[in-house]
């Protein structure tokens, strides 16, 4: 024998019941021994409390409610059997019994009022009607079905709402009942009935519960809990996108689930199921082949530690503290005995080993009863100033994760709360139980769906982690990154576990936001169409409040004030990964504190493109100094324009056309002024210095420049042209005179003990830089270690596709550090 349920989502509406009767003839065809339970009509649990509540409220628009939901079953009734002696017996049956529930909402109505007992027979209805009306279309299709009202066979106390279930009286009327009736019994979910057959309810889900009761009583080998989801899931998919169905799990596993908000089991169904050791499989209606979730008391020691994550979203944490709480026995039992006594439930319990302060979580209606009902409690002492006034915090969540092989297992707390530490998720507390089967925190509840999301990465490796990224900044570098990363997503979600989705997206006028993905092979018109106008301290505000796991910042700007947003930026625990040189080389303090504020956040602030572009400049000087070696002297070429430039130089074409050539090939800084005045190569080497622990500003470094003073002087770049065009002879003259002597121009920036210089030399070819061609840079560590033959960095320094790769690059170094 096996009981199905089928619950009210699937029989919202008749195409579903039509699904279900081709499920169970398939059942009956096979010849299977089964038993069928339904919930209400979806939606009409909620109109039956909604039609009473009105008539006790003396609001007559509850009869227009009743004549709804008259209608929508006369309707189905219509459509569903066709048969029309069926049709017409089932029609009549339907009206004799509406009208009984018309009499009592009028009665309701009268007497102004629906108590608890009146409102369980008003709900009964829902259930009586589905699964009489189903059980005649199953009829209709040539299953021997029979009605049955599971207030003849379940019998509780009178709690009406939650009635408790009198399970012994209920098994032995299960097994008689049907002794007696061989045909399929098509029986009421949700409805029992107490002594003097007064109609009780088992809890709203309680249509699970009934399954389970009846597999129980009946020794079943199955109970089928069908649904519209596909099993229990490793987490809420309306928060986890990636949440996918849990094959397998234990009782004990499904009841931490479901006590913890996955809504797919009842609760109480487990208890018969367990003790009667009658698996349940959880199925999807409208995929009935999908095998879903199959809950046993088989454990699978080999399976993943954590099993699923759940969450309560909102709960209120009451903290009992103070110096009189120290090594006395009874405190807990009478903060925890005072709470019993206001009949209130407890969700989480939390105490730190110097006893000084203990922590509950209850529901937010709860709190103030919380507090009222422990300072009551406590009154002595805290009028002694030895226990302080209960402290209640709210807008929490708790979430948790939940597997039976967490047990024993050493590092999944670690992992946990790395990947909130990881996403600036604060834990306000912690729970763990001894059982290992389940630890729990309690979070801000504004960081919940970011919690569950990155805790679901953390555990279910077998799926990949998506990486949040809002760049500001599209042009040369941003455009090319953007263009890369559309090009090899694929390659990172398959290769990787890794997937970058742009959700904020900027350039100088405008902004777009998608918490989904914007689509990369067309942000550039879904810029052009967007109405939002760019404003930064907006678009930070909208990355903070969107509050996504593994959240990135992207600068591709030269704007000063965009890197004023990066201390915010950080200390919203967002990574931020930069080629712009502004925040890195303007004064020393805040380049130090940028660094302090990533540090203390757990977060990256990282710049490799800041020195050499794609090159690995900082990163090789980083671990030189990490490893124990001692620089004692920078030198390098570190323009890459300005290499262009000089390489391409030959006396004949004049200078201003190469560094229009430099600008068009990338090279140059936005503002070419920059490249040439020296300044670029002066934040680079003052951010070197600045690496290796030399607390320069930029003042401090000696720059010895090329250009004449008008050039200088130039108010705008299209000037600064008509300058340089102008002084064609003084840049023939500068490259003749090296070559005369065999030698050629370099831009050469030195860091030798805490002095920084810049300027343009003439070198011959026994001097390393001699040999660069094209826009190279190279860079030369002398160090402790590498002393004699010092060690070089040496490739091209500028350039959109090296910048944006390095860019890339660094942003997947942050993404593998994530969660
Ligand atoms: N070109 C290269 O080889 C390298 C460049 N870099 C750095 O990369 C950064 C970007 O350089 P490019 O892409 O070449 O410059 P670009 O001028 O092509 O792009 C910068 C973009 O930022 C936009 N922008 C400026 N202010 C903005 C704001 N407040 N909000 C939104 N967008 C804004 C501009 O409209 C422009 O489209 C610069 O900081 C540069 O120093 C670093 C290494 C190498
Ligand atoms: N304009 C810069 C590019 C990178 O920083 C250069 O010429 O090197």
């Amino acid at each position: 024998m096996k009981v199905l349920k089928f619950g009210g989502s699937s029989v919202a509406q008749p195409d579903r019941i039509r699904g279900i009767v081709e499920i169970l003839k398939d059942y009956y065809a096979a010849g299977d021994h089964f038993t069928v339970v339904f919930s209400a009509f979806g939606g009409v649990t909620d109109n039956l409390i909604e039609m009473s509540e009105l008539a006790a409220r003396g609001d007559d628009r509850y009869g227009q409610l009743f004549q709804e939901f008259a209608d929508r079953h006369q309707l189905a009734i219509g459509e569903l059997l066709t048969n029309e002696k069926l049709q017409q017996e089932t029609a009549h049956q339907m009206r004799r019994s509406h009208e009984v529930l018309k009499n009592l909402l009028y009665g309701i109505f009268l007497v102004r009022e629906a108590s608890p007992r009146t409102m369980d027979y008003v709900l009964s209805f829902g259930e009586r009607s589905s699964s009489y009306i189903i059980s005649q279309v199953l009829q209709q299709a040539g299953v021997p079905a029979e009605f049955l009202d599971a207030r003849r066979i379940i019998k509780t106390d009178k709690t009406f709402g939650n009635a408790k279930v009198a399970f012994e009286k209920t098994y032995a009327k299960i097994k008689e009942h049907y002794r007696e009736h061989p045909k399929v019994q098509v029986v009421t979910g949700f409805i029992a009935s107490a002594k003097g057959g007064l109609t009780t309810t088992l809890g709203r889900g309680g249509s699970d519960y009934t399954a389970s009761l009846l597999a129980a009583g009946l020794k079943a080998q199955a109970i089928e809990i069908w649904t519209d989801v596909s099993g229990v899931l490793t987490a809420d998919p309306r928060r986890v996108e990636k949440a996918f169905t849990i094959p397998k799990m234990t009782y004990a596993e499904a009841m931490e689930m479901s006590h913890f908000g996955a809504k797919v089991i009842y609760p109480p169904t487990l208890m018969p199921a367990l003790q009667n050791r009658i698996p349940l499989y959880i199925k999807n209606t409208f995929q009935p082949d999908f095998p879903g979730t199959k809950v046993s008391e088989e454990s699978d020691p080999d399976g993943e530690a954590v099993r699923g994550i759940s969450s309560i979203n909102n709960v209120a944490l009451c903290t009992v503290s103070g110096t009189g709480m120290f090594g006395v026995p009874g405190i807990a039992g009478r903060i925890f005995g005072s709470l019993a006594a206001a009949n209130i439930n407890v969700i989480l319990i939390t105490q730190g080993s110097s006893e000084h302060a203990i922590s509950f979580a209850v529901q937010p209606s709860d709190a103030e009863r919380a507090r009222e009902a422990v300072e009551a409690a406590f009154a002595f002492e805290i009028a002694r100033g030895v226990v302080n006034a209960v402290k209640v915090e709210r807008d929490l969540s708790v979430v948790a994760i939940i597997g039976e092989n967490m047990r024993y297992q050493p590092g999944i707390a670690g992992r946990l709360f790395r990947a909130l530490g990881k996403n600036g998720i604060n834990a306000v507390a912690i729970a763990q139980g001894s059982s290992e089967l389940n630890v729990s925190v309690v979070i801000s509840r504004e960081d919940e769906t970011k919690a569950l999301n990155a805790l679901h990465e953390t555990f279910f490796l077998s799926d990949y982690k998506t990486l949040h990224l809002f760049i500001v900044g599209v042009g040369l570098i941003g455009g090319t990154l953007l263009k890369q990363i559309d090009q090899q997503n694929d390659y990172l979600r398959e290769r990787r576990g890794m997937e970058l989705k742009v959700v904020g997206l900027a350039n100088s006028k405008k902004m777009i936001f998608a918490p989904s993905g914007i689509d990369l092979s067309r942000w550039k018109e879904s810029l052009v169409q967007s109405s939002i106008p760019i404003d930064l301290a907006v678009f930070v505000g909208r990355m903070r409040d969107l509050n996504l796991s593994n959240s990135i910042f992207v600068d591709n700007t030269a704007d000063s004030k965009i890197a004023s947003f990066y201390e915010t930026i950080l200390d919203e625990s967002i990574s931020i990964s930069t080629p712009n040189k502004i925040a890195t080389s303007s004064g020393y303090l805040q380049y130090q504190r940028l660094k302090n504020i990533a540090d203390k956040r757990g977060v990256q602030f990282r710049y490799e493109t800041n020195v050499g572009a794609g090159l690995p400049v900082i990163s090789t000087l980083r671990d030189l100094i990490d490893s124990g070696d001692r620089i004692t002297k920078i030198e390098g070429v570190l323009s890459g324009s300005l290499s262009y430039i000089f390489n391409t130089l030959d006396g004949i074409l004049p200078f201003s056309d190469i560094v229009r050539e430099a600008r068009e090939k990338g090279f140059t800084e936005p503002d070419p002024r920059i490249d040439l005045s020296g300044k670029d190569v002066a934040r680079k080497i003052l951010i070197l210095a600045r690496e290796t622990g030399v607390p320069l500003n930029a003042e401090d470094v000696h720059v010895n420049g090329f250009l004449p003073e008008e050039a200088m002087a130039a108010a705008s770049v299209e000037d600064f042209f008509n300058v340089i065009e102008d002084q064609a002879a003084y840049f023939n003259e500068l490259y003749e005179s090296a070559s005369r002597e065999g030698k050629v121009l370099r831009m050469i920036a030195t860091l030798d003990s805490d002095q920084a210089t810049v300027g343009v030399q003439a070198v011959g070819p026994d001097n390393p830089f001699y040999t660069l061609s094209g826009s190279d840079n190279m860079i030369v560590f002398t160090t402790d270690r590498y002393r004699v033959r010092p060690l070089v960095v040496r490739g091209p320094g500028a350039g959109a596709e090296v910048t944006a790769a390095g860019v890339f690059a660094e942003i997947i170094q942050i993404g593998s550090s994530l969660s």
